[in-house]
């Protein structure tokens, strides 16, 4: 027998489900995402910390889960909200369900609720905190819990989920039948922020052949410059980008000495800040693996994963910063380059691949522009 759950967000709605996780309670951003596939690397992108994930597609669960698709070593996500649970998975791939994966991981998570009234009420009223109780349900004390998370503007947590020390990154992308492949022979040395990393990024510049160290979110600029990379990048992340004032210095004193930098998600707005403009919070941000977006120099349009609550204000850009790309939901920002050096981000995931691989060039594109520095 299923244990009963709710969700209670922090305007008081409420709404009542079953229990697919772990028994207890948890508190984070309500934010909804519209992938139909991906469900496990959406778990496990450390971006999510804090944030309770709605699913709208409505059947999750259907091809269980393994061992290989994770970004990050465990589950990030505070929660997990689905319409329907399949009665059993099926894949080749799988060794577990969703829902003993979710148990194992000590993952609070709900099904059975009404995800498209839910998204809804985000979508018109913006993301908000909230509460998923499973097991023994107090609507009252769920409803406390909510109001407590407070919001996502002003906290940093990049500096929670960063690595503790210095490491290095051989790990090539995955084949089928092969699993992940021994990088290739490395061509470049990158130093690589972690902010709260997606693997596959790193996979990625792997294969491209750049031998990677990976330093803690607060690594000075001296301790990065001294390693004398090819070039930086800076990962993804959670939380609010403004209050990461060691970050921003550090890219000010990188981007002082030239080097080829390029960032991803939480990376690009920290490029936006450290080069004088200013970020704000999005009303429900961009979470999804088909947002259209427009490469404005080649005026192709991209299909492309996203996973942001926070965009960088295009009109706080100074004039050595132009804008490469565009949301064609929104017009926001969704990629710079600055005039005056090779540095350049991505506000969405060109790692990601729910099908679509459209942003990849861009992996290319710092290759290139490592090679051009040497
Ligand atoms: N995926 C990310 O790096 C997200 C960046 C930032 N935490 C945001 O929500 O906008």
């Amino acid at each position: 027998m299923s244990e009963p759950a709710i969700l209670v967000l922090a305007d008081g709605s409420v709404f009542h489900g079953t229990s697919i996780g772990a028994t207890g309670h948890t508190i984070g951003e309500v934010v909804f995402n519209t992938s139909m596939t991906g469900y496990q690397e959406i778990l496990t992108d450390t971006s999510y910390f804090k944030q309770i994930v709605t699913l709208t597609y409505p059947h999750i669960g259907n091809t269980g889960t393994n061992p290989e698709d994770l970004e990050s070593k465990g589950v990030y996500a505070a929660g997990l909200i689905i319409r329907d649970l399949p009665m059993i998975h099926s894949n080749f791939r799988a060794n577990q369900s969703l829902s003993d994966y979710l148990k194992e991981n000590n993952v609070v998570a709900i099904a059975d609720i009404d995800t498209r009234r839910l998204t809804r009420h985000l979508r018109d009223n913006g993301a908000q905190a909230g509460c998923i109780m499973a097991g023994e349900i107090d609507e009252a004390k769920a409803l406390q819990f909510a109001k407590s998370f407070g919001s996502m503007a002003g906290k940093d947590l990049a500096k929670e989920v960063t690595c503790d020390k210095p490491y290095s990154w051989d790990e090539g992308e995955w084949k089928l039948g092969e699993g992940y492949m021994k990088a290739p022979k490395a061509e470049f040395n990158v130093v690589a922020y972690d902010f709260g990393v997606k693997r596959n990024i790193f996979r990625m510049l792997a294969q491209r052949g750049c031998h990677l160290t990976v330093v803690p979110a607060t690594t000075s600029a001296e301790e990065v410059l001294a390693l004398n990379p090819d070039g930086v990048f800076l990962s993804n992340g959670p939380g609010d980008p403004e209050p990461c004032d060691y970050a921003i210095e550090a890219i000010q004193k990188i981007l002082a000495n030239k080097k080829p930098l390029f960032g991803i998600c939480l990376g690009h707005q920290l490029l936006g800040l450290a080069s004088g403009g200013k970020t704000k919070k999005m009303a429900f941000g961009h979470h999804g693996a088909n947002h259209p977006v427009q490469d404005l120099d080649t005026q192709k349009v991209m299909i492309t994963s996203q996973n942001h609550g926070f965009e960088v204000d295009e009109h706080s850009l100074p004039a050595n910063v132009r804008i490469t790309h565009r949301s064609l939901f929104d017009n926001s920002v969704q990629g710079i380059e600055l005039t005056d050096q090779p540095a350049f981000s991505f506000q969405g995931h060109p790692e990601a691949s729910p099908g679509p691989h459209d942003v990849a060039y861009l992996f290319d594109k710092f290759i290139d522009e490592m090679r051009a520095a040497k």
